[in-house]
């Protein structure tokens, strides 16, 4: 199977009768979703996508990396949280590892996703000379951090390629109507890509949001779509004790209940760190509400082993462990034997690196699980565009039952506005007036 989910070794931290308890509440919540009822119901445009996305659309996106990639040595791809997590998870994940080091590739840059005067002036630095594009991301198109960085950016274009060249270099990926960004973008006639009404941020890496800079990046983002769909009628089927997508959503409830506050995403492939970047967006912005939520947070291991290792063994017994497993990497090679075996390692010799890789993760696992950690295992074949695109719909949909679940509205982010009302009070943007006065009682530094 190409995406399997195995919760045997949580069965000593919970009893099967909890499983079948909770088996109505997934009943309830798998119809909410599919009639479109219930908190957040006009955000579920992600839910069918796989099945009626705008295939004219896609083929748009293709013929505008085609473009890209003649065009240009790279793509500077402008967006935070939804906007640019999943596109780099993609990318980072089915690219070679050093992708932007590699000859003869189209490079891709993310900037936007914040707001360092260092990290944009060495980026223009490595810049200097080549031929770029622009891929502007946002949704609601008023996202600070983007938004200067595309002003920076934009007018790095104009100065090098006048306005007219320009504007031909710029790809808009934004809302059908409303925002700066769609206004800018018919202004001035750059080419635009939608983000559906109905799809929010971190929902949204299937659609031209992740698909462009992927398609750019040389990903067969038609694979990745066949994934999401075969994904879709795979985990269509509102029973408990068969769908492992509602499984996964349902044991991180119990556990949950049970007192426990944390999951750790974890992998032992260096390749999915920013997949566990954007499942934390996915599930922290998703569930972390009304005073509840599990807290996702993620490890890279064996490297985390040697610093977080400890914690995990022998720290507070608030945690889930959640493996992301690759069960056949993309390379693999075997450890030949040294006649001096000074390093005393020659009792690998005729194994391969993955799996003695393998090894550390059941040894860990094993470890872990004697601790007092729950282990849950998300199995993923290869890492190929056809099962990222499975493993996306099959996050998606988990999160959207574990929130109903949970008893929150998964679908909006109104937490998230805090912290802008108060940067823009500090930074005197108009209108914030009376919020700049209400920041009287803090300290600030800075
Ligand atoms: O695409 P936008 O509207 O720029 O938003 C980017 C991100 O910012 C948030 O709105 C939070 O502020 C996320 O939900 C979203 O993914």
């Amino acid at each position: 199977m190409a995406v399997s989910f195995n919760y045997s070794n949580s069965l000593s931290f919970m009893n099967k009768s909890e499983l079948d308890h909770v088996s109505e509440f997934v009943n309830v919540a798998h119809n909410r979703l599919h009639e479109k009822r219930g908190p957040g119901s006009d955000f579920l445009g992600w839910l069918d996508w796989p099945i009626r996305y705008n295939r004219d659309e896609c083929m748009r996106v293709k013929k505008a990396a085609e473009k890209i990639r003649n065009q240009s040595d790279a793509l500077i791809v402008i967006g935070t949280g939804g906007s640019y997590l999943g596109a780099r998870a993609a990318i980072e994940a089915l690219s070679h590892s050093f992708y932007n080091q590699m000859e003869n590739t189209t490079k891709v840059y993310f900037a936007g996703q914040n707001i360092s005067s260092t990290y944009i002036t060495h980026l223009l630095e490595l810049l200097d000379g080549k031929d770029i594009s622009i891929n502007v991301i946002s949704k609601s198109g008023t996202t600070m951090e983007p938004a200067i960085a595309f002003r920076i950016f934009r007018d790095y274009l104009e100065k090098n390629y006048g306005k007219e060249e320009a504007r031909k270099r710029i790809y808009a990926t934004t809302d059908q109507e409303k925002g700066a960004l769609k206004k800018l973008a018919d202004e001035e006639g750059y080419e635009s890509f939608v983000i559906p009404d109905d799809i929010g941020g971190r929902y949204s890496v299937l659609t031209a949001v992740g698909l462009l800079p992927m398609a750019t990046a040389g990903l067969d983002i038609d694979q990745m779509m066949t994934g999401a769909e075969q994904a879709y009628y795979k985990y269509n089927n509102p029973d408990l004790s068969t769908n492992e997508c509602y499984q996964y959503a349902a044991v991180r409830n119990i556990l949950h209940q049970k007192g426990r506050d944390i999951e750790l995403l974890v992998n032992y492939e260096p390749s999915l760190q920013y997949v566990a970047e954007w499942w934390k967006q996915l599930f922290g912005e998703s569930e972390g509400k009304d005073q509840k939520g599990l807290f996702p947070a993620s490890v890279n291991f064996p490297t985390d082993l040697h610093s977080m290792g400890q914690y995990v063994q022998e720290g507070r017994r608030h945690l889930i462990e959640t493996v992301l497993q690759v069960t056949k990497p993309a390379i693999d090679f075997t450890i030949k034997a040294d006649p001096d075996n000074i390093d005393g390692l020659n009792f690998l010799a005729g194994q391969t690196m993955d799996e003695v890789n393998k090894k550390a993760f059941q040894g860990a696992m094993m470890a872990h699980v004697d601790g007092g950690i729950p282990n849950l295992l998300i199995e993923l074949e290869e890492l190929n565009e056809y099962h990222f695109g499975e493993l996306v719909y099959f996050f998606e949909k988990a999160c959207a039952i574990s929130g109903c679940l949970l008893g929150v509205n998964p679908f909006d982010q109104p937490g998230v506005e805090a912290y802008k009302k108060n940067m823009f009070a500090l930074l005197g943007k108009p209108g914030f007036e009376k919020e700049k006065l209400n920041l009287g009682g803090f300290s600030i530094v800075g």
